[in-house]
């Protein structure tokens, strides 16, 4: 791998509009993209990058599709030949993630925490790029990452609905949290307890409209626009939004929610109606990418493989009993007569032999399947009520199907 051949990033500014904090709909934002070294960058054909600013009263998802579709359809695109995959550099899904890639046997090879830079020795081509998750979406979309791993929630956000933009794996099993509205439980809001109620309250008017801090501006607005707000405007803040209605700044707040504590201690409720989206981890990957490079498509699928077999067994484990019967079928439709035992594809019977008048016979059976972890004491209840014994938990490290459904649905998407 020589890194002295890696394109210098592009990023991705967004500038927020002299009104802000206030915005108000539609949004008005000014994006600059400039790349982040000092001197111009070479571009494959031979010409230079500059600084392309947009500020004009489009929407502002119609501003960042422009500006990033100019980026994608341009010129940062290079010919590179490794294949490139985001990785979160900090924050909740840093660990989650590093955890996710070691237990399907892929550790990352990361020698210092401050280097951005590392590779997954299993994969040969293979560069992990460690950036803030926002970033990473931003770098898909450039073509500056092939594949990455950012939640749902920045995905959507960052994203834009951009076609070029594919999830291959929808729920990684960790990240989770959801996006959603949040009020205060006093004052005027003591009896609001639905995002109906809360769009028909008479307070909100051109005037005076409902101000919600946020730092989702592309959901938020939408959001709020698609459930009827006519009278809304939105503030930005990097974090501690929660304190926004406390300190006069909002009336309500947006977002993410996981325990639900952070709320709770700032006197702040969620209401029927408010959540905006569920998140969990997800792995995304440039469409393009898939679609012109056969080694991406390689990479991409052993991944996906490994993540699928590996999030589908742990949550189960391999149970092996010994069961007295008069055969292999007799002892399976007992097995198969109890709710918590027919296992992933039904039971694995093998004959115990031992020695009966000088001969092989078989005396007991052993099954062998697997049940879900949370599953677990029910089944083994079920196992001796049938006559098991000496049941045996053991835990399950990956589950390889005859094919992988998430290839196949991936596939169709890319209509290969
Ligand atoms: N309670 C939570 N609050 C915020 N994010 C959560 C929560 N639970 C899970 N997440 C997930 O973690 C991600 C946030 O991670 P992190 O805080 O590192 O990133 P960020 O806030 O987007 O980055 P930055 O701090 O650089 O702005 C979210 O995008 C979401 O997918
Ligand atoms: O439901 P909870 O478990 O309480 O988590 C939700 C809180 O966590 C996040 O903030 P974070 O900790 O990232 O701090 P920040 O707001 O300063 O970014 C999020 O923005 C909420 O404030
Ligand atoms: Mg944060």
């Amino acid at each position: 791998m020589s890194l002295s051949r890696l394109q210098q990033p592009c990023y991705l500014q967004q500038c927020p509009s002299p009104l802000l904090p206030s915005i108000h709909l539609p949004c008005s934002f000014s994006f600059r993209v400039s790349p982040c070294s000092q001197r111009q960058r070479r571009l494959p054909s031979g010409g230079h990058t500059s600084s392309v600013a947009v500020c004009c009263s489009l929407s502002q998802q119609q501003q960042q599709s422009q500006v990033l579709s100019s980026v994608t359809n341009g010129s940062t695109v290079s010919d590179r030949k490794e294949i490139r995959f985001g990785l979160p550099s900090k924050g909740r899904m840093a660990a989650d993630t590093l955890d996710l890639l070691k237990d399907c046997q892929l550790s990352v090879k990361h020698v210092n925490p401050r280097q951005y830079v590392a590779e997954i020795p299993q994969l040969t081509n293979l560069e992990v790029w460690f950036q803030r998750p926002k970033d990473i979406v931003r770098k898909l979309l450039s073509g500056d990452l092939d594949l990455g791993i950012v939640g749902f929630d920045t995905f959507s956000e960052f994203g834009l609905g951009n076609k070029d933009l594919i999830i291959v794996h929808d729920a990684l099993g960790y990240g989770d949290c959801h996006l959603s509205i949040a009020i205060p439980k006093y004052g005027i809001f003591e009896n609001i307890n639905s995002l109906r109620e809360l769009a028909q309250m008479p307070q909100w008017t051109s005037e005076k409209p409902l101000r919600v801090a946020t730092g989702f501006n592309h959901l938020g607005p939408k959001f709020m626009k698609d459930n009827g707000f006519k009278h809304v405007t939105f503030s930005t803040a990097d974090g501690a939004l929660e304190a926004a209605p406390a300190m006069g700044i909002a009336d309500a707040i947006l977002d993410l929610v996981s325990s639900g504590t952070t709320l709770k201690e700032n006197n702040l409720k969620e209401i029927e109606g408010g959540v905006v989206l569920e998140s969990q981890a997800v792995l995304v990957a440039r469409r393009k990418s898939l679609i012109q490079r056969e080694d991406v498509r390689g990479i991409m699928k052993e991944i996906l493989e490994r993540f699928e077999a590996h999030l589908r067994a742990v949550d189960q484990f391999t149970v092996t009993a010994n069961m007295r019967g008069s055969s292999p079928e007799e002892v399976a439709a007992r097995v198969l007569s109890q709710s918590s035992l027919s296992g992933l594809q039904g039971p694995t019977v093998s004959p115990v032999f031992c020695k009966r008048d000088g001969k092989a016979a078989p005396d007991f059976y052993a099954i062998v399947i697997c049940v879900p972890k949370k599953e677990l004491y029910e089944s083994v209840q079920q196992l001796r009520e049938i006559g098991g014994s000496g049941v045996l938990i053991s835990p399950l490290t990956y589950i390889f199907e005859e094919v992988t459904p998430r290839w196949q649905e991936l596939l169709l998407k890319l209509e290969l």
